[in-house]
Order: C-alpha cells, then sequence, then structure tokens
C-alpha cells in the first residue's frame, strides 16, 4: 500500500505501460522501416495510416500484414530488410504523446514502480525508450521476444510483476489496443486505455477495460483515486 497526498492508501503499487500507441507516437518511424523494406523488395510504399492499423502483434506481423499484395515473398528476407531500416530510423521522429512525460513523472511521484510491456522485439525497445528520454522513468522493460509468448497472452506482464516485486491485483496496465487488454484480462489486473493508439485500426471503446482515460497524466489521476 502507498499513502499518497490525501493521506488516503492505494492499493496499487505498479504499473505496466504499452509502448507503440500508447506512451510513443512511434508510427512513422515503423512506416519508414516497412516503405523501406517494400522499396528494397520492389514493392510501391503503402500509406502511413493504413501500416498503422498493422501493429500491435509485434514485428514480425507487422511484416507479414504489410505483404498481403506479394504472396510469394520470404518472410525471413523481408524480416531482415525490416530490420536493417528500423534500426537506422528507430527512435528519429518517434514523439511523446501529449501528457506522456508529465503521467510518467506523476506516476514515479506517487511512488509507483513503472515497466514497458511492449511486443516490439527488444533489440529495438531499449534505444527507443533511451533516444525519446522514456528509459529514466521505468525500472523494467518486457518485449515481444523477451518470453516465449507475447501480448495478448499474459505472459510479458506476469514477467513484469515479478521484475518489479508487484503482485497481478497491486498492478495495472495501460495500453492502446486489444493485446493489452487480453493480456491484462488473462493477467487478473486491471487495464485502462488510451484512445489516440493504434489498437488495430478499431475503435478502443471496443475493449473490456476499467477505463479509457485520454492521456496518461489522466491515468494518474485515475489511479490517484482507485
Ligand atoms: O510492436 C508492436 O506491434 C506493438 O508494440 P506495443 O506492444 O508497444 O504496442
Ligand atoms: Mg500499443
Amino acid at each position: 500500500m502507498i499513502r499518497i497526498k490525501n493521506d488516503q492508501m492505494m492499493k496499487f503499487s505498479a504499473v505496466l505501460l504499452d509502448l507503440d500507441g500508447t506512451l510513443l507516437d512511434s508510427l512513422p518511424d515503423l512506416a519508414q522501416a516497412v516503405n523501406g523494406m517494400r522499396a528494397d523488395l520492389g514493392l510501391p510504399a503503402l500509406d502511413t495510416g493504413r501500416i498503422g492499423t498493422y501493429i500491435g502483434k509485434g514485428a514480425a506481423v507487422l511484416v507479414q500484414r504489410s505483404l498481403s499484395d506479394a504472396p510469394g515473398q520470404s518472410h525471413q528476407e523481408a524480416m531482415a530488410r525490416f530490420r536493417h531500416h528500423y534500426q537506422d530510423c528507430n527512435g528519429r521522429h518517434a514523439k511523446p504523446y501529449p501528457g506522456a512525460m508529465e503521467g510518467l513523472s506523476r506516476l514515479r511521484d506517487m511512488g509507483l514502480k513503472l515497466a514497458v510491456v511492449t511486443n516490439k522485439p527488444a533489440q529495438f525497445t531499449q534505444p527507443l525508450l533511451e533516444r525519446t528520454g522514456i528509459a529514466p522513468f521505468v525500472d523494467a522493460s518486457v518485449s515481444g521476444d523477451t518470453c516465449a509468448h507475447a501480448k495478448p497472452h499474459p505472459e510479458p506482464l506476469l514477467h513484469a510483476c515479478r521484475l518489479l516485486g508487484a503482485t497481478p491485483a497491486q498492478a495495472v496496465m495501460i495500453g492502446d489496443s486489444v493485446n493489452d487488454a487480453q493480456a491484462a484480462r488473462a493477467a487478473g489486473m486491471r487495464m485502462l486505455a488510451v484512445p489516440y493508439g493504434y489498437n488495430e485500426g478499431h475503435d478502443v471503446r471496443s475493449l473490456e477495460v476499467d477505463a479509457i482515460v485520454a492521456s496518461i497524466l489522466d491515468a494518474a489521476e485515475w489511479l490517484a483515486a482507485h
């Protein structure tokens, strides 16, 4: 239990944060890497908005969905081209959403432990957290290839809880997509959704969540009140 300013006890001790579409608008870099890969394979560029609907289940699924018009294409070769381009542009245009940095700061001031839980491959997560200034705020990060399963499986969330020394009941997941919501439910955790992310092209109001919050700063307010 953490004592907060109005002397009320808060039942939460840890917050797990999704990265793409929740803390960061990383679509410009991901779209650049996808279209760099497509150009290398002799394919025309895809619209950025369309690529946004392909984000959520990690890089391998992003690449596979981005090649629906090239069924004979080797996935392995495409992944190598994607990794090559993303390594170069990862974090170049990605920006924290309004309220994200202020929210992280507020959550830390509340004494909460913070972890990033993303489906992004680990080789890209830490450089991105460092380039965008998020790294100093978080105690741990779990990537799409850290555990045997990625979100929507609950394993990465349960692993993050162990790293932060919290039980699922003491933790809250904040995310933008069905992958976060299903993982949180399966892990027995509260879930807050932000409405501005990617959610594979669907409305966040279709998700089973405890609340929809306008920003990470608003999520901090929700936590302080619960
Ligand atoms: O890599 C993805 O597809 C999505 O990443 P996220 O889990 O941080 O939203
Ligand atoms: Mg996301």
